[in-house]
């Protein structure tokens, strides 16, 4: 180990706070911050440190002196070793207050904003099961607790069905039940699992690349639809058959069941052949009566109910009569711009993702929406003047940019342009915060809103109301 990150032990530590990706912060008796993955605020503990920074260490807790009052008893067997929900042990109301909060403070702090009276976070209805899509892998090399190898028992076959353990690419934490999505997820997982390991169809093994079954992932909807796709390695049309006519035999009601031949060295399929093994090569979420249909490489927010409340107060965030034309930045699937466009004269969606921008033109046809406009193209090249030019200047701008946020040359036009309100949905009020400071001098915070989208973790989205000074 480094000087830089020899070990370091403080003990009767409070942790005081929740922090960046899901951490607990600590403070040091020589006032620099500890970020923690095993704690909770209020809990005080030893803490042994394994990296240093300038300013901060990174540490586990290594021995509890008391236990905070915001604990609560995960319900996950797989808590601890799981990436997945990192807060289960810390009651709801307490993960909004940390994550309203850290909005909060991104905004003021980062973004030294202006903020009007701050409503409280809207929390999800649902506080587990409220996924609509989990993939999962499969390894010939399952992660085994310290007991299972301090116990020396022989161990049995090492196959799993899972999540990769955070950190480690080639490690899958065996998943008998998964809180995220609702059944008949964890039964569809677990009969995959017991009936390829059954009937001998090999796991893969990531390091040597070989093995037959890879991933699997699950989509449901909200009217009860039903998507499984099984990624092979290889092909192998006798093992194919036996296990895709055993789940179809299983579960009848699967919609749509589908699978990839993928012998490329990574696991994603959205340059690969989707192929309809039966049923349809597409399920339907509905929202507010507009059907959006999902195919296997579709985006869609996993949380379909919050992702409803989002759009409700985007769309009441816009405020609009009618007579509006809209655009709406980063569009994805045009659902945010299929949501609104009643609402509205005209809408303008813009996305960087050809298939999106397919399927929204296919979802808005479909919904019988003609007031809709889609463009593919990097929003910094193709939202210039001509395309206002040829668009018309937008009376609301809707912008959901990724994690990164907006490149500066969009923020740039955004104040070029002008529009009377901008209506910003972010899942990183940090990047959110750096580009409201760039839009300060034109624009004024009339509301702020937090949503809760994926509880359990530490992710918050927030939209933003602005209008024009
Ligand atoms: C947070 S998602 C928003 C999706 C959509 N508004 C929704 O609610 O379903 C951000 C979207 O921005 C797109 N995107 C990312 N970078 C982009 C860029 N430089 N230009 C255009 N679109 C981009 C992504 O493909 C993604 O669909």
């Amino acid at each position: 180990m480094s000087r830089k990150n020899k070990k370091k032990v403080f003990t009767n530590v409070e942790v005081i706070d929740a922090g960046a990706k899901g951490k607990s912060i600590a403070k040091a008796d020589d006032g620099r911050v500890i970020f923690l993955n095993n704690a909770v605020p209020g809990d005080i503990v030893d803490v042994e440190t394994y990296k240093k920074r300038k300013s901060f260490f990174e540490g586990k807790a290594i021995a509890f002196h008391k236990l905070s009052d915001k604990r609560v008893e995960p319900k996950c067997e797989h808590f601890g070793t799981c990436g997945g929900c990192k807060w289960q042990n810390m009651g709801y109301e307490h993960q909004l207050a940390f994550k309203e909060n850290e909005v909060v403070n991104n905004l003021k702090r980062l973004g030294h904003l202006d903020l009007p009276e701050v409503t409280p976070i809207l929390g999800s209805a649902e506080q587990y099961f409220y996924r609509n899509k989990m993939e999962f892998s499969f390894s010939d090399s399952r992660w085994l607790t310290p007991e299972e190898i301090a116990s020396g028992e022989d161990l049995g076959d090492r196959n799993a069905l899972g999540f990769h353990i955070p950190g480690m690419w080639d490690k899958i934490l065996n998943i008998n039940k998964c809180w995220l999505q609702r059944d008949p997820s964890n039964a569809i997982r677990n009969e995959i699992r017991d009936f390829a390991i059954a009937n001998n169809l090999e796991f893969f093994n990531t390091r040597q690349q070989s093995g037959f079954l890879r991933t699997l992932m699950i989509r449901t909807s909200s009217i009860g639809e039903l998507m499984v796709l099984v990624q092979f390695y290889k092909e192998d049309i006798e093992k194919r058959e036996l296990l895709l006519n055993h789940v179809q035999n299983t579960f009848p009601e699967i919609t749509s069941l589908m699978y990839v031949i993928n012998s490329k060295g990574n696991d994603t399929i959205y340059d690969q052949d989707v192929i309809c093994f039966s049923g349809r090569d597409h399920i339907f979420e509905d929202m507010e009566g507009l059907k959006f249909k999902i195919n296997a490489k579709s985006f869609y927010q996993t949380n379909s109910d919050q992702a409803y409340e989002l759009y409700k107060i985007t769309r009441d965030f816009a405020g609009l009569t009618g007579e509006e034309l809209v655009y709406d930045l980063y569009t994805g699937t045009g659902t945010i711009a299929q949501f609104v466009a009643k609402k509205a004269k005209n809408v303008v969606g813009v996305e960087a993702v050809p298939d999106a921008i397919a399927a929204a033109k296919a979802n808005a046809q479909f919904n019988g929406i003609e007031n809709v406009d889609f463009y593919v193209g990097d929003m910094k090249s193709v939202f210039n003047d001509d395309f206002i030019a040829q668009n018309g200047h937008p009376d609301v701008v809707i912008t959901d940019p990724p994690r990164d946020g907006m490149h500066k040359d969009v923020v740039a036009q955004l104040l070029k342009i002008g529009a009377q309100r901008i209506v910003y949905v972010s899942c990183n009020s940090a990047t959110q915060a750096r580009d409201l400071a760039l839009m300060k001098e034109d624009y004024k915070i009339i509301k702020t809103q937090a949503v809760d989208m994926f509880p359990q973790t530490h992710h918050v989205e927030n939209v933003v109301l602005l209008e024009r000074l």
